[in-house]
């Protein structure tokens, strides 16, 4: 498939090494909105929408997750970035695993939260891309919030709560349904030891949808990875522990080279 021109928003240093930032599935770059202040005094931050997704085109289906990553390389030629850091966050975290296994010149280092290299059952993925395709992405949100958040916080922030399901709730059904597709016809399992920029694998302790184990198996099979497990934080760790995440991520991007 061709690749699209996807939504982007570009902020930060004007003289610093750029950084992207990935989305997850359902969501738009407003996810990244409690890390941007932080992220933005250090680098030159691109967030963008992926595809189906927020303010990006919506191609008809199926995709895959060389599509994604195709929508990646056209928005670094697009910018005339040649290597960037890359954040991503579950879909995103795959995006940037392919990304690294296929276009190492163009990956410096890599953040990976809440993600996996390979999500079963792919049944599951084909399920719910059938739902939302037939009853719309409201038909998903409360469940999928429901995952992003921990049921303490989720029930201390109704607006939170409200805002997130209204997020959600707005993606394109077919956007939505087809990057379901993306992550059940995705094993990238094989990719791992090929990724060699340096990667910081974290997760939320009380993620139910990628736990622990799966930023473990990335941590340990990449070239070069690291894990940090972040308590009281579930799918959405970004946006439940800025304050512990922000700094692992610019530590981990700023580091020394040994
Ligand atoms: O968040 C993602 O990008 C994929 C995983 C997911 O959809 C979480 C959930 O199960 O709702």
């Amino acid at each position: 498939m061709t690749a699209v021109s996807v939504h982007r928003v570009v902020t930060g240093r004007e003289d610093g090494p750029v950084v992207v930032l990935s989305n997850s599935l359902g969501s738009t770059m407003a996810m990244w909105d409690a890390n941007l202040e932080d992220l933005e005094s250090h680098f030159r931050v691109v967030r963008y929408d992926t595809r189906g997704h927020g303010g990006s085109p919506v191609p008809e289906g199926p995709y895959d997750i060389d599509d994604v990553v195709d929508d990646v390389v056209a928005l670094l030629d697009d910018l005339g970035v040649e290597r960037a850091h890359f954040v991503g966050l579950s879909l995103g975290g795959m995006t940037g695993m392919r990304l690294a296994a296929r276009e190492p010149d163009r990956v410096d280092r890599l953040v990976l939260l809440c993600t996996g290299a390979h999500l079963e059952p792919s049944s599951a993925w084909h399920d719910r891309a059938g739902l939302v395709r037939s009853d719309g992405t409201n038909a998903v949100a409360e469940a999928v919030v429901a995952r992003w958040f921990t049921p303490a916080l989720l029930a201390s922030d109704p607006d939170l709560k409200k805002s997130s399901e209204a997020m959600v709730a707005a993606t394109p059904a077919e956007g939505y349904a087809s990057c379901c597709e993306v992550i059940a016809s995705m094993d990238l399992r094989h990719d791992l030891p090929s990724i060699s920029a340096a990667t910081l694998a974290i997760a939320g302790a009380d993620d139910p949808a990628t736990p622990p184990p799966h930023l473990a198996e990335i941590a340990e099979h990449v070239l070069d990875g690291h894990l940090l497990v972040v308590p009281d934080a579930a799918h959405l760790a970004n946006a439940q522990q800025p304050g512990t995440i922000n700094p692992a991520i610019i530590e981990h991007l700023t580091r020394e080279r040994p």
